[in-house]
């Protein structure tokens, strides 16, 4: 499969369940400057919903990507570039790390050539998804750190997803799971409302994921992230 994602700063993730800001449509997303879009949520996505957004997204030049949130929800479009599959390393319930997986298999003839898995590290206790997962969120640095060794060394995963979905983290603890990896793509999500968040944790992660902000306050304000996102990649001489 495609591996473009270790090519992005920037990720805006839509979820079908949430409407744009006023005014905004989705060609105004994809016209954000980002570099891909990924599609889900935790609560209330049906395929229905995923679907809609699929198709208002599909005739513009971003990639589009599904992150189902579980087995029932994914979509087969070839509109899709692909399906990134969370795995949640530190879930409490043992069916988010393998056992939705085990199901999807069972019920579906899954698209190997264009699904791959994101291992989800989840730190922000208040958000649905920890909720969910029963996530032990209650994590350092080294422990980060060590669930994304795991993930890259021992299950060979491609993308490590530090996830604070709804409130801005530790960026010591987004160093942390940078500097444990090696090939792997490091995702971080969560809290991203601005230039100075984006350029903040696109100082240590290779992907910024941009979530509540798009719904709430707009593709402005994505656009403001975006900056953020590859400002903090340019090397000091493409700055000066
Ligand atoms: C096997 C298949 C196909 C699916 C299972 C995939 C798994 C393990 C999902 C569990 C984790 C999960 C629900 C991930 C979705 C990622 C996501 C959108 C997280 C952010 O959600 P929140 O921001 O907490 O939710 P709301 O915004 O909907 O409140
Ligand atoms: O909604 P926010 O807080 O931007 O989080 C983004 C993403 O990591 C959620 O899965
Ligand atoms: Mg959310």
């Amino acid at each position: 499969m495609s591996t473009s994602w270790t090519e992005w700063d920037h990720i805006v993730k839509l979820d079908p369940d949430k409407t744009l800001a006023e005014g905004e449509t989705f060609e105004d997303v994809c016209r954000t400057g980002t570099d891909a879009l990924e599609i889900g949520g935790t609560l209330d996505v049906t395929t229905e919903k995923m679907q809609r957004v699929i198709d208002a997204c599909a005739k513009y030049d971003v990639p589009l990507y599904q992150e189902p949130s579980n087995p029932a929800v994914v979509v087969d479009d070839d509109d899709l570039d692909g399906y990134l599959v969370p795995v949640v390393l530190n879930a409490g319930a043992v069916s988010w790390i393998t056992g939705a997986h085990k199901e999807w298999v069972r019920m579906d003839d899954v698209d190997w050539e264009r699904t791959t898995t994101e291992a989800y590290i989840i730190l922000n206790p208040d958000a649905s998804v920890a909720e969910l997962t029963e996530a032990d969120c209650d994590q350092s640095p080294e422990e980060v750190a060590a669930y994304a060794e795991v993930a890259e060394e021992m299950f060979g995963q491609e993308i490590v997803y530090v996830e604070y979905s709804g409130t801005f983290g530790d960026p010591d603890v987004v160093e942390a799971a940078a500097d444990a990896l090696d090939e792997a793509t490091l995702f971080y999500g969560g809290g991203i409302r601005d230039y100075d968040s984006a350029y903040t944790m696109a100082q240590h992660a290779d992907t910024v994921v941009v979530g509540d902000l798009v719904h709430d306050e707009g593709c402005e304000a994505v656009r403001e992230t975006v900056e953020g996102a590859k400002d903090a990649k340019k090397t000091p001489a493409e700055s000066a």
